[in-house]
């Protein structure tokens, strides 16, 4: 086997071994709690330029499906495991997790203290780290001198929103997918409810978007830091009170954003199948699927028409708002599920609900 380094711009040095792809990557290093799930979390958009680390130790086991690509191009730059499965069984196995991220030029790294990791990411937050083969050649100093110095880059949206409008009909609500980067669950929730979609670029004008007469709009998750979609805050801002809206993740912080809330860098991120949030009318708490790095600052919504709708309970940050006057909802976290818990599906049909009560409305006065 060969031998990997896992440099950390604080100069510590993990010394693994190498499986998936042989080139050296470079990324924020966050990591996530799932237990199961690792084909959807490497092949989530929002994860785009992050190196992945599972806290889970055995990774692999049931290799990689045909069925479980939440994207077509995963974007994460690396892979960090404790131990990896290298012969994997399951009846739906195509390949092993390390053949795949080969065959996408994704390194990856396993035999390494994966809850020391963890802990460093608890304590500094976001740690910019490099993937590179083992050798007499490196210069650790050097590395970690780089890494200070290289900034991070939070405006990834435009890698990963399509170039191009494409539809993904149906006979049901016409819905207008605002795609920032988006895991292929939430339009296989829309489609399933038989919505006649037009998936379309984060920079789609919102004039563009109203021409299609939409019944709703939906805003998807997406990677990066929220306040860098300038272009999708300007056009939620002009949609806001034209047509119902529901957002996630990224989508819930940038109509947070266009609605005059503030948002901020969490210590570490939730990211995880196991993250209870509690509805804060109904006092029902879900188990919910995340990941995300950002959150909406509770108290920035005073100065807006968003009223908090959901926190989470691990930390009581915002994972949920609603508009006061519109017929808009946004949450934090994934009801898509893709991978993780289902809790939370029925937001889906409430979005239904919320543009067949419009649509009745709209009768009524014509
Ligand atoms: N999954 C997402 O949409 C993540 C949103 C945003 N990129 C964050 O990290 O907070």
């Amino acid at each position: 086997m060969m031998k990997r380094l896992l440099i950390l711009e604080d100069g510590t040095v993990f010394t693994g071994e190498a499986f998936g792809s042989n080139n050296a990557s470079q990324g924020e290093v966050v990591f996530t709690t799932g237990m199961t799930g690792y084909q959807e979390t490497i092949s989530d958009p929002s994860f785009y330029g992050q190196i992945i680390t599972l806290t889970y130790p055995l990774i692999g086991n049931y290799g990689i499906n045909r069925d479980d690509f939440e994207s077509i191009t995963p974007a994460i730059r690396g892979f960090v495991v404790r131990e990896l499965e290298e012969n994997p069984s399951n009846f739906r196995k195509d390949s092993s997790l390390g053949d795949y991220l080969a065959s996408k030029n994704i390194p990856g790294i396993q035999g390494i203290d994966t809850r020391k990791l963890t802990r460093i990411i608890r304590a500094k937050g976001a740690v910019r780290a490099l993937l590179t083969e083992a050798g007499a050649d490196v210069n650790v100093d050097e590395i970690v001198a780089q890494l200070q110095a290289t900034p991070l880059i939070t405006h990834h949206v435009k890698e990963v929103s399509p170039k191009a409008a494409y539809p993904s009909p149906g006979r049901g609500k016409r819905v207008v997918l605002i795609d920032f980067g988006m895991k292929h669950g939430i339009l296989r929730e829309l489609n399933k409810r038989d919505c006649d979609v037009l998936v379309v670029p984060y920079n789609t004008p919102a004039s563009e978007i109203l021409a299609w007469h939409p019944d709703g709009i939906m805003l998807s998750n997406g990677p990066g830091n929220p306040e860098d979609v300038t272009e999708g805050i300007e056009t939620v801002r002009e949609l806001i009170g034209k047509v119902p809206m529901f957002g996630i993740c990224l989508g819930h912080q940038i109509f947070a954003l266009a609605s005059g809330a503030k948002s901020f860098k969490l210590p570490f991120g939730h990211r995880g199948g196991n993250h209870p949030v509690k509805d804060l009318r109904t006092g029902r708490t879900d188990l919910t699927s995340q990941n995300h790095g950002y959150a909406i600052d509770i108290e920035s919504l005073k100065d807006t028409d968003l009223e908090l709708t959901h926190v989470a309970l691990n930390d009581g940050t915002c994972e949920g708002v609603r508009h006061t006057k519109y017929p808009i909802f946004t949450v934090q976290y994934h009801p898509e599920a893709s991978p993780g818990p289902e809790d939370s599906n029925h937001l889906f049909d409430e979005f239904i609900d919320m543009m067949e009560k419009e649509a009745a409305k709209e009768k009524q006065h014509a």
